[in-house]
């Protein structure tokens, strides 16, 4: 393969586990707008984010897919012409994991660019 400038996480040398609900919503309360859907075990923490556009969404979503590549972590999209509704889980652990909450601070952080 040729060389990239995009570094991406791998993902094989960590053992990720589960959080408990409780420990899902403690570290939401730190990320405006972020919900946990569902229960920790089945469910995703979500968040709609709403744009004045489609091309504002658009932008959006693929700032979006760099943080997604980077992290080898991508999330559930739900565009429409003013609004993605975005949901992260961890297949490997069956729930929500530590890497959710820190693509979801990542999200955050990239709004905050400008
Ligand atoms: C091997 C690879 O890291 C995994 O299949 C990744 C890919 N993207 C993923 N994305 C999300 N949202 N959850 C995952 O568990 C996940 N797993």
């Amino acid at each position: 393969m040729s060389p990239s400038t995009l570094q991406q996480k791998d993902w094989s040398q960590h053992k990720r586990s589960a959080l408990s609900a409780e420990q899902v919503r403690e570290q939401l309360a730190g990320l405006d707008g972020w919900q946990l859907l569902g229960d920790a075990g089945h469910g995703a923490i979500s968040k709609t984010y709403r744009f004045a556009n489609f091309y504002e969404t658009m932008a959006f979503v693929n700032a979006l897919a760099l943080i997604a590549h980077q992290q080898d972590h991508h999330p559930d999209l739900e565009v429409s012409y003013d609004r993605c509704k975005v949901s992260l889980n961890t297949h490997d652990v069956g729930g929500i994991s530590e890497t959710d909450i820190d693509c979801a601070r990542r999200i955050e952080a990239l709004l905050k660019l400008a």
